[in-house]
C-alpha cells in the first residue's frame, strides 16, 4: 500500500503574505530545477485566488526562457474571453507579457471539447512530468476542473494527460488529468478561509471522498499555502 507523503502546511493571516511566500517558494524550486534539468515546467490555477501569487512570481528574477508555464484547467472559452484562465494568468504573470516564459495554451481551434482536450493531453505526453504544481481548491473539495461525482475526477489512466470535464453549472473545461496532477515532482496548494481548511482536513480524514485526495495521498507530499482571509 502506498502511504501518504507529509502534508505540510504553512499557515499566514492574509492571502498576499500566503501568495508571497509561495512565490518565493516556487522561484527557488524553478531555479533548482533548471540548474539540473536546463528547463523547468510548471502549472498553475485559474480561479480568483492565485492572481497575487502570479505576480509575485514573476517579480522574481530567473532564467524564465528555460520556463514552461501550463494551467491546471481551462474553461472551454475563446482565450480573450473573461472566464479564461489564460487570460487571467497572463495579466496577473509578466514574464508571459514580455515574452520571456512559455505558455502552454489549452486554447485549441478544435469546435469539440472532447477534441480540444484530446489535442491538449497528446501534446502533453510529449512532455515530462510537471516539475512543479501550484493548485487552487474549490469549497467542495475540486482541484483543476475534477469535481466531485463528475467522470473526469475518475480517469486515473496514466496515459491520460488532459480530460474534458462537464462541471453541472459551469462552463466546460478542459483540465489536468488526475495522473497529472499528482504525478507533480513537488505540488502546493494555494487556498484561503476556514471553510477551505475544513474541506481539506475531512478529506485527509476520508480519502476519496474529494477530488483534492488524489494530492493529499501523493507518496511525494503536499504543501498547503493557506491564508486565514
Ligand atoms: O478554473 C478554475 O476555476 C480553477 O482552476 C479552479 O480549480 C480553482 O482553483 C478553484 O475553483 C478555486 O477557485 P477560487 O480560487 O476562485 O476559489
Amino acid at each position: 500500500m502506498i502511504t501518504s507523503g507529509p502534508l505540510i502546511w504553512h499557515r499566514f493571516e492574509t492571502l498576499a503574505d500566503a501568495s508571497e511566500a509561495l512565490a518565493e517558494a516556487v522561484a527557488v524550486r524553478l531555479r533548482a530545477v533548471i540548474a539540473t534539468r536546463g528547463s523547468a515546467l510548471l502549472a498553475v490555477p485559474g480561479g480568483t485566488t492565485p492572481a497575487r501569487f502570479l505576480t509575485a512570481l514573476g517579480a522574481h528574477d530567473l532564467a524564465w526562457d528555460k520556463v514552461t508555464l501550463l494551467p491546471t484547467d481551462e474553461r472551454f472559452v475563446s482565450a480573450d474571453d473573461p472566464a479564461s484562465n489564460e487570460r487571467m494568468i497572463r495579466a496577473a504573470f509578466a514574464p508571459l507579457g514580455e515574452g520571456r516564459a512559455r505558455f502552454l495554451s489549452f486554447h485549441r481551434s478544435a469546435g469539440d471539447l472532447d477534441a480540444a482536450a484530446g489535442a491538449v493531453s497528446a501534446e502533453l505526453a510529449r512532455l515530462p512530468a510537471l516539475d512543479i504544481l501550484v493548485s487552487g481548491m474549490g469549497a467542495d473539495g475540486h482541484v483543476a476542473s475534477l469535481f466531485p461525482g463528475e467522470p473526469a475526477a475518475a480517469m486515473t489512466g496514466r496515459g491520460l494527460h488532459a480530460v474534458a470535464a462537464h462541471p453541472a453549472g459551469l462552463p466546460a473545461r478542459i483540465s489536468l488529468s488526475p495522473a497529472r496532477l499528482a504525478g507533480a515532482a513537488w505540488a502546493s496548494l494555494l487556498v484561503s478561509g476556514a471553510e477551505k481548511a475544513q474541506v481539506l482536513t475531512t478529506a485527509q480524514a476520508l480519502p476519496g471522498a474529494y477530488p483534492v485526495g488524489l494530492l493529499l495521498g501523493r507518496p511525494q507530499g503536499l504543501d498547503v499555502y493557506w491564508a486565514k482571509a
